[in-house]
């Protein structure tokens, strides 16, 4: 997809949106940009770049100056705020849970104000809490206070989740997180997401959590300017301009390692068992114990590091059968590296 590209078919637009408070600050300039049913669409850029402002646009907490937000087709300043607050999961970065509720409660709180009755309530929250991996009988009687940072942040998750709303809305979501549950959360939100297929607008400053969690990744600078909309790899590999290049760093390349799999056309294949070289992935595989392998679908920085710790220069890759399929050398790695800036594959 490049740069202007956008899908067909958009949950959420913004069209020539624009935010001037009432101080004179322009937070966004104009914007136009479509979100895709069950897209994941990261908002990054430094702070002040109006990634908050634009999140807020969705479900009115803001106001635009200029321009209107579409939700499927129907421009939200024309319906009714409370409705389509209820209709809209939203997770900042304190979550904002309820002290004196327990987490049971908190995250019956819609349900309850659309008047569920309790049956329904108490499954919903049950498979809710598992759903973020919470014990429904172990947390849902604590209060927010009683859990870990890491923990409140799930249960504003699985709270946000509540109504099956259509689209989140999530500001800085694991913002208070530190830095190592942040990125099982990631992960396991990415899961959720995957398995749910809501559609996410999710605001961070956090370029790698932009890259690891978005569909796409929405680049902004300051006045709410779009540097750049593409997936990760095609962002990592091919910045459009000076900012987008300074925004990401130097890590591109790793980064790019660390999102793209292995696939069959990066392997050098063996031919029939018993043939001279062409034994060789199964001898590796087989007779050399402790000799390192990858699996196709790892990510290519797996591959790196078992090829930096094989002994002969090429590792074994094997299918999820566990079989042999052929060995990946440097070069191979080189390729593979080289595939996903061609074609940003993800
Ligand atoms: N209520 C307000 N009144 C005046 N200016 C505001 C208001 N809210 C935000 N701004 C300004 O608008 C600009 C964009 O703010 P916004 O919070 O949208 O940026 P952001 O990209 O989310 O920043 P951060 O990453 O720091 O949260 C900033 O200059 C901010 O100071």
């Amino acid at each position: 997809m490049t740069q202007t590209e956008t899908p067909s078919e958009a949950l959420i637009r913004f069209d020539g949106v624009g935010m001037t408070y009432a101080d004179g600050t322009v937070a966004v300039g104009h914007l136009d940009l479509d979100v895709a049913p069950h897209e994941l669409l990261t908002l990054v850029g430094p702070s002040g770049s109006g990634k908050s402002t634009l999140l807020r646009m969705v479900n009115r907490l803001v106001e635009p100056t200029s321009g209107r937000v579409l939700l499927e087709g129907e421009d939200v300043a024309r319906m009714d705020a409370a409705r389509l607050r209820r209709g809209i999961g939203y997770v900042i970065q304190d979550v904002g849970l309820f002290p004196h509720r327990t987490v049971a409660q908190n995250v019956a709180t819609v349900p309850g104000l659309l008047g569920w009755d309790r049956r329904r309530t108490r499954e919903r929250v049950e498979e809710l809490l598992t759903l973020v991996r919470l014990d429904p009988a172990v947390h849902g009687p604590r209060y927010p206070q009683e859990l870990s940072g890491g923990q409140r942040q799930r249960v504003g998750v699985a709270r946000a989740l509540a109504t099956h709303p259509k689209v989140m809305l999530m500001d800085e979501p694991f913002g208070a997180v530190d830095p190592e549950g942040r990125r099982s959360l990631q992960a396991e939100f990415r899961r959720i997401h995957d398995e749910l297929g809501t559609t996410v607008l999710l605001v961070t400053h956090d370029i790698d959590e932009a890259v690891m969690l978005g569909d796409r990744v929405a680049v902004l600078s300051q006045g709410g300017r779009l540097e750049q909309l593409a997936p990760p790899a095609v962002l990592l590999s091919r910045p459009a301009n000076a900012f987008v290049e300074g925004f990401i760093g130097d890590a591109r390349a790793v980064k790019l390692l660390a999102l793209t799999e292995l696939v069959r056309a990066d392997v050098e294949v063996s031919s029939p068992a018993g043939a001279g070289p062409a034994a060789e992935p199964a001898r590796r595989a087989a007779g050399t114990p402790g000799a390192p392998t990858v699996r196709l679908g790892d990510t290519l920085s797996s591959a790196f590091s078992a090829l930096a710790t094989a002994e002969d220069g090429a590792v074994t890759v094997m299918d999820d059968g566990g079989s042999a399929v052929g060995t990946l050398t440097p070069d191979g790695l080189h390729a593979a590296l080289r595939r996903a800036v061609g074609t940003g594959a993800r």
